[in-house]
């Protein structure tokens, strides 16, 4: 056991367990292409219908037709908005490419180990990402290190918040029942971590390769620096 205060880690993905790269050059993209006609022949299923209703709302046109929402959509891919129903129909694309072997979700060398070692000292293991849960879970049940996800006690997207406010990890430490002070949050962005410091938890900054580092916040390149 350890006798570290931590006793829940929450982390972030892109820039932090996984390349940046690996979001934007290879899950981006294919979202990008594949989205146009999932969404007309889904378009009437309805947990996509419910996304697109929801696409609508953002959009302030509750008539658009789809070719506008597909339009929209594919926008919102190529400026990387975070939008919750972008986010949900993204994951569903993900999935058929989990599942046909077109990509694993990558991890840095370093994650996996450091995530069994942390289960293995009984912290509680979480995920807090603007990927939608369903894309959290394919990420990491379809990753290159295996399937990760037995690791994980829960999972939390937009519909708690968004990452770089103090509301959002407030709602998170409330439903992990801690005291934040107890739960430690690892992020590549420093907005990200200022608003999770606000709302009191731990912070550590992720400092991959291309993440420049800030001063507010004790920086690690690797998860195997962090000593719990
Ligand atoms: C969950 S995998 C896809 C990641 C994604 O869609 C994204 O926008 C990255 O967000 P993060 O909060 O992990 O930086
Ligand atoms: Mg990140």
């Amino acid at each position: 056991m350890s006798n570290s205060t931590v006793r829940a880690i929450v982390t972030d993905i892109e820039g932090t367990t996984t390349d940046i790269n690996f979001v934007h050059k290879v899950l981006f993209p294919y979202a990008h292409a594949k989205l146009p006609d999932f969404l007309l022949a889904n378009a009437d299923t309805p947990a996509v219908a419910e996304q697109i209703d929801a696409v609508r709302s953002e959009m302030d046109a509750p008539n658009a037709p789809l070719e506008a929402v597909i339009d929209q959509l594919l926008h919102w891919i190529e400026t990387d908005q975070k939008v919750t129903p972008l986010k949900a129909l993204q994951g569903m694309v993900w999935a058929d490419g989990y599942q046909r072997g077109d990509f694993k979700g990558h991890l840095y060398s370093d994650v996996a180990p450091a995530l069994r070692q942390w289960k293995d000292l009984g912290k509680a293991l979480y995920v807090y990402s603007s990927g939608s849960v369903q894309a959290q879970k394919l990420l990491f049940g379809y990753s290159d290190a295996g399937d990760l996800t037995p690791l994980f006690s829960g999972y939390f997207d937009t519909h708690i918040g968004h990452k770089r406010e103090a509301a959002a990890y407030h709602r998170i430490v409330t439903e992990l029942d801690l005291p934040p002070a107890a739960v430690l949050f690892l992020s590549d962005v420093v907005e990200e971590l200022d608003a999770a410091k606000q709302a009191g938890m731990q912070t550590l900054q992720l400092v991959r390769e291309g993440t420049q580092a800030g001063n507010t916040h004790a920086c690690v390149t690797r998860f195997d620096e962090i000593a719990l």
